[in-house]
């Protein structure tokens, strides 16, 4: 039977395009029915090839986790040439951007971001995924300056748990950890722990601890685990970069010792907390404004809803849900095409 496709119209106001990746285009939109400000990422199927499968994980990846620092995924469109993957609304752009704009930030302003970082990475380990791609320009902002990881592509949940060793090598070169270029079986909690000091170096100085023009001087530079600590580094701060990026795996932090190690509770106090939402839950005031919407029962729509088909009621609710948790108003714009 022809699965119906919903095409855009009359669902999403599409504006101008944001960002042009290898394989997918972004959009700014308006979801109609919520007036909620979307990215929507284009894909062409033709140009895909082998990086379908890349699709497939990150929408496997997108439907399971759900954190403040994670991009959210509201729905998912299909048609037999396009994929249309309706995004979180992230116009602060890219963490890579800001770095470059500001030339390197205050380690207070490090922190502020880096604990963002490790409460989602922590989030994704605990579910059981390395994300394996941790890079700034996998990184975007809100208005409100929160981080929004980006790009699953590349994750990876190893059978039988994340403490099982992986053998893909993948990734970004100037990210990448020493057991990855060696080519290595290896653990993505500790290839994601050694990015995240290469992260955590690019935000307080400006610039990549490992950087070459030739990608075999560049991975000789890695494998030696030797980059320029300058002077301006408090001494913490030299001291959590370096036991991020120790070259031997099993000597590198953990991400359970990063959550309270001193550098990120400086002046905080409080340990980094995981805190993560489960991905659709029942909010009945947004259930109620739906459920009259659709003129069905609040049952029948919360038994629906919790099917998380990523459709457009699914994009509906959890925009409802975001709008309800910044405290504006839950209506529902009635001349919004109606979904069947
Ligand atoms: O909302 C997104 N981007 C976005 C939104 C608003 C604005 C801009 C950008 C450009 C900066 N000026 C303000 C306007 C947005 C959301 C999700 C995703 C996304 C989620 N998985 N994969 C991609 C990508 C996004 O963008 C990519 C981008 C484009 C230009 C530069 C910076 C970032």
């Amino acid at each position: 039977m022809m699965v119906r496709h919903y095409s855009l119209k009359g669902f999403y106001e599409t504006e101008r395009t944001v960002g042009c990746g290898g394989f997918a285009k972004v959009k700014l939109a308006t979801h109609v029915a919520t007036g909620e400000k979307v990215a929507i990422k284009i894909m062409d199927k033709a140009l895909l090839g082998a990086d379908l499968a890349r699709v497939e994980t990150e929408l496997g990846a997108l439907k399971t986790v759900c954190h403040e620092h994670v991009c959210k995924l509201y729905q998912v469109i299909e048609t037999d040439t396009h994929f249309f993957i309706i995004m979180e609304y992230c116009s602060g752009g890219e963490l890579f951007d800001h770095i470059v704009e500001k030339n390197r930030l205050t380690e207070s302003e490090s922190r502020m971001f880096f604990r963002q970082i490790v409460s989602a990475v922590a989030y994704l380990h605990s579910l059981g995924y390395a994300h394996r791609d941790l890079k700034p320009e996998n990184i975007l902002l809100d208005k409100y300056q929160n981080l929004k990881l980006i790009d699953f592509g590349l994750c990876a949940k190893p059978e039988g748990g994340i403490n099982n060793l992986l053998q893909t090598s993948c990734g970004s070169p100037t990210y990448a950890a020493p057991e990855l270029v060696l080519g290595k079986q290896y653990l993505g909690t500790e290839v994601d722990i050694w990015a995240m000091g290469v992260l955590l170096y690019t935000l307080l100085v400006g610039a990549l601890p490992f950087d070459d023009n030739t990608i075999d001087c560049l991975y000789r530079k890695i494998l030696a685990g030797r980059y320029e600590e300058p002077h301006f580094l408090s001494l913490e701060s030299k001291r959590l970069i370096r036991s991020m990026l120790q070259v031997d795996p099993k000597n590198r932090i953990t991400i359970k010792e990063l959550l309270n190690h001193p550098w990120l509770t400086l002046g905080i106090l409080d340990p980094v907390e995981i805190k993560s939402e489960n991905v659709i839950y029942q909010d009945h005031e947004c259930l109620e404004v739906m459920a009259c919407y659709n003129q069905v029962k609040k049952e029948a729509m919360w038994d629906y809803l919790k099917q998380r088909k990523y459709d457009y009621h699914t994009a509906t609710y959890l925009l409802l849900l975001s709008r309800k948790k910044r405290g504006s108003s839950l209506k529902l714009n009635s001349s919004a095409t109606k979904v069947d």
